[in-house]
């Protein structure tokens, strides 16, 4: 690693445009092996229920499982159990996120389009929703906080959480705490496909859900995608990624250690560097290089900046907005001399993270805003994770008797012009003796 950069570095003037297209447009496309493993796992837990949710636990996780459920005893426990620093950590992360997602809903206004004639919203949360909560290679109670905090902030009654067991057939202690923290109801210790199917249709112990959240390997994204349809979906989320627009005004070791924060997740993630200044990149890159030395999760930040990395040098910020537009990334830090002019030029990004004391890992965890972003470029069309998502707006009409004779002519001459004289009647049943 000491004479190899850890990471590419390229010019954004001798890029073709294909290059460019290249480097802007991820494709989140899942491979048809996956899909077809996937498909059969979601029609055997359709069929056979808890039967084959536990064979398929059994290969995958490597647990026979005795009962899928956690006990609620466990669950209302779980805070007195863990490290109390850490307690104090996620009761700090819950309120900051209840704090922010409850600002995001709020009573609408009646609005009376005409006289008598008055047309409102009114917020309903979803019923019954499930959470995926990764496992595997890394555990996720922040993750647990993201999902739950605001479907119970939406007013949702029954909020269901699937996250894969441990070697030891169980849910870390912290998952379960998060899960006390913010009112999830129910958690089953399963994972991967099994457990999306298992809350899509429902097993003999699994209630189905009316929406599915949260993110996934490819086997839980490809399920998810299955079973929509049949049941909603969030938006499937795809690897990791952040851009960092910086000047020469950044400091290297600082962002050095915010590229490698998020290359940490997984080996396919991507972090990149915009820079107008070619002294901070090679700075940046002594940086890596020391910083990775001593680092618990180096190989797979290294495999990630190896597949998905590079630092891009252009010629002055209004280039980096451009490109920072066209890559739309699920997390944009800014690092220059005014961070807040850069603002206005970004369209397209999830969540964006201005000046140096705003890294991404502080809103990972505790800042209150969500972490679960918009990702593969989906940030051209998508948000962040929100209160909304738990919900609907039903919409509400009422009329008095004026107010429809007001609007009478105008609904019958449309009704009739679109051949629908039934629709014009059912108006003028209402005037005539
Ligand atoms: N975007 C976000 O907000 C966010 C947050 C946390 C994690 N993540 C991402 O979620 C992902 C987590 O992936 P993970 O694998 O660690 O955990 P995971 O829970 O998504 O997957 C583990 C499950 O995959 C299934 N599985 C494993 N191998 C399989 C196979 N060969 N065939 C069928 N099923 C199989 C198993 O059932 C296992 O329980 C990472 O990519 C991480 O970056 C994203
Ligand atoms: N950065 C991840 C995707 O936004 C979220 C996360 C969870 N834990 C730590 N980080
Ligand atoms: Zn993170």
């Amino acid at each position: 690693m000491n004479s190899v950069a850890p990471v590419r570095t390229i010019r954004l003037a001798d890029l073709s445009p294909e290059e460019r297209r290249r480097l802007t447009h991820r494709s989140g496309a899942i491979s048809m092996d996956v899909t077809s493993v996937v498909r059969q796992i979601v029609e055997d837990v359709r069929q056979k229920g808890d039967e084959s949710v536990r064979e398929y636990t059994e290969r995958f996780d490597g647990v026979k499982l005795d009962s899928l459920e956690v006990p609620r005893v466990e669950i209302e426990t779980a805070l007195d159990r863990i490290d109390q620093h850490l307690a104090e950590a996620m009761s700090i992360a819950a309120s900051n996120i209840r704090a922010f997602h409850s600002a995001q809903i709020h009573p609408e206004p009646v609005v009376e389009t005409s006289p008598g004639v008055k047309v409102w919203r009114v917020w309903r949360p979803i019923e019954r929703v499930g959470v995926y909560v990764p496992g595997g290679g890394a555990r996720y109670p922040s993750t647990v906080l993201m999902h739950a905090v605001p479907a119970s902030v939406a007013g949702c009654s029954e909020i269901v959480l699937c996250t894969p067991p441990g070697p030891d057939g169980k849910v870390p202690e912290a998952t379960l705490a998060a899960a006390a923290l913010s009112g999830v109801t129910r958690v089953f210790s399963i994972g991967g496909a099994q457990a999306i199917a298992a809350m899509a249709y429902g097993t003999q112990t699994i209630p189905p859900v009316q929406k599915i959240f949260g993110p996934g390997n490819v086997y839980v994204t490809a399920a998810k995608m299955l079973v929509f349809g049949d049941v909603d979906i969030d938006k499937p989320a795809g690897p990791s990624e952040l851009v960092i627009i910086a000047d020469d005004t950044a400091d290297p070791r600082e962002t050095a250690a915010d590229l490698i924060a998020q290359s940490e997740h997984a080996p396919d993630n991507a972090s990149v560097l915009v820079t107008t200044s070619e002294s901070l990149a090679e700075a940046v890159l002594s940086e890596l290089t020391r910083q990775l030395e001593d680092l618990p999760n180096r190989d797979r930040v290294i495999s990630s900046f190896r597949s998905n990395g590079f630092i891009l040098l252009v010629e002055d910020l209004a280039q980096a907005v451009g490109f920072v537009n066209e890559y739309a990334p699920e997390h944009l830090q800014i690092v220059t001399v005014s961070p807040r002019e850069i603002l206005e030029g970004i369209n397209n990004a999830g969540s964006i993270f201005l000046g140096r004391y705003s890294p991404v890992p502080a809103g990972d965890y505790a800042v209150g805003s969500n972490h679960v972003l918009p990702t593969s470029g989906s940030a051209r069309t998508f948000g962040p994770l929100s209160t909304e998502e738990f919900g609907k707006w039903v919409q509400v009409q009422e009329l008095t008797q004026e107010g429809l004779r007001s609007i009478s002519n105008a609904v019958t001459a449309m009704a009739r012009a679109e051949n629908l004289e039934g629709h014009a009647r059912a108006i003028e049943v209402r005037f005539s003796v």
